[in-house]
């Protein structure tokens, strides 16, 4: 892949991508990115010499065959406007949008009709290149724009086409919101067993190890569904039986479901905001 990419925004996800990308072997030269903050993009530059880094997103774009938007939903009209009337080639070029809430049609009427439009839903894990990425892209997509949009995210971890743009909505829950929801069930569980007497670092540490494990454990065992994961912990009469029961009375599961629709709800409020 030899196109020049340019990212405008480069906050957690633009820059995740780019690392990846970079890291990947694709040389920094051809690798474009523009934010209005100087000194996140001096700390781009010195990590990657030779990345091209701008200010002003028109530049950013100029040279680029494609054109990653990592900005945030509420800006994107803002962001997409201005860009196009300075660069109108931009409608040309591959657009590969990270951005939650905003559907392809939006993209593309904020893009002088640009075609060449896929939807992208990333998440966090792709700092450390262990992400998983949605894709959707409508027919007026070709292939190669679709493995090009596909090649720049699995430089960053694992990747999966959804065949409705609604789907994507499902992959926000599933995906790309779903590292907050370990990363709070983490912390609950670490206060606990503080709170019942082990120091913070330890309580962490056994937290932490106990989720690498498991998600680790449960991606080797494919065959095996969650519910037979969980009954391999759970002896008969033993500890984990409690646990369990604990979380049945409660209504875990309810609880998931309310929280995952109205993640998918902001979603598509979102899509009728931005
Ligand atoms: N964070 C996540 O887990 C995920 C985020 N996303 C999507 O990724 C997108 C970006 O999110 P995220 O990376 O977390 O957000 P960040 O705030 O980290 O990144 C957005 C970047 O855009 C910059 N920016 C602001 N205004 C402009 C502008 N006019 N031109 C160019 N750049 C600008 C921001 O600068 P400044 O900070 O100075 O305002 C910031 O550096 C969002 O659309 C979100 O929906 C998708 C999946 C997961
Ligand atoms: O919270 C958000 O809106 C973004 C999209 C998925 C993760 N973060």
């Amino acid at each position: 892949m030899s196109q020049q990419i340019a990212f405008i925004g480069a906050g957690n996800m633009a820059s995740a991508i780019l690392k990846g990308l970079i890291k990947q072997g694709k040389p920094a030269a051809q690798v474009h990115v523009s934010d209005p903050d100087s000194d996140k993009l001096a700390a781009l530059a010195d990590e990657f010499p030779g990345l091209n880094t701008y200010t002003n997103n028109a530049q950013c774009v100029a040279s680029a065959d494609a054109v990653v938007l990592a900005v945030k939903p509420q800006l994107m009209a803002t962001v997409c406007e201005p860009l196009l009337s300075e660069q109108p080639e931009l409608a040309n070029k591959l657009i590969v949008s990270v951005a939650a809430g905003i559907k392809v049609a939006r993209l593309r009427a904020l893009l002088g009709n640009a075609k060449r439009v896929v939807r992208t839903m990333p998440n966090t894990p792709c700092l450390i290149g262990q992400g998983m990425t949605g894709l959707y892209a409508d027919e007026q997509v070709s292939d190669a724009d679709r493995d090009t949009a596909a090649a720049l995210m699995q430089a960053v971890g694992k990747t999966a086409w959804v065949g409705s743009e609604a789907g994507l909505n499902l992959v926000i829950a599933a995906s790309g919101s779903a590292p907050a929801y370990f990363f709070m069930f983490m912390e609950a569980m670490q206060k606990s067993v503080e709170a019942m007497g082990l120091d913070a670092d330890t309580a962490r540490q056994f937290v932490q190890q106990a989720a690498i494990g498991s998600s680790h454990l449960a991606a080797s065992e494919m065959s095996k569904s969650f519910t037979e994961l969980t009954a391999q912990v759970t002896s008969k009469g033993g500890t984990t039986a409690e646990a369990v029961a604990t979380f049945k009375e409660q209504d875990l599961a309810g609880l998931v479901d309310q929280a995952m629709r109205a993640c998918v709800a902001r979603a598509e409020e979102m899509e009728q905001l931005f």
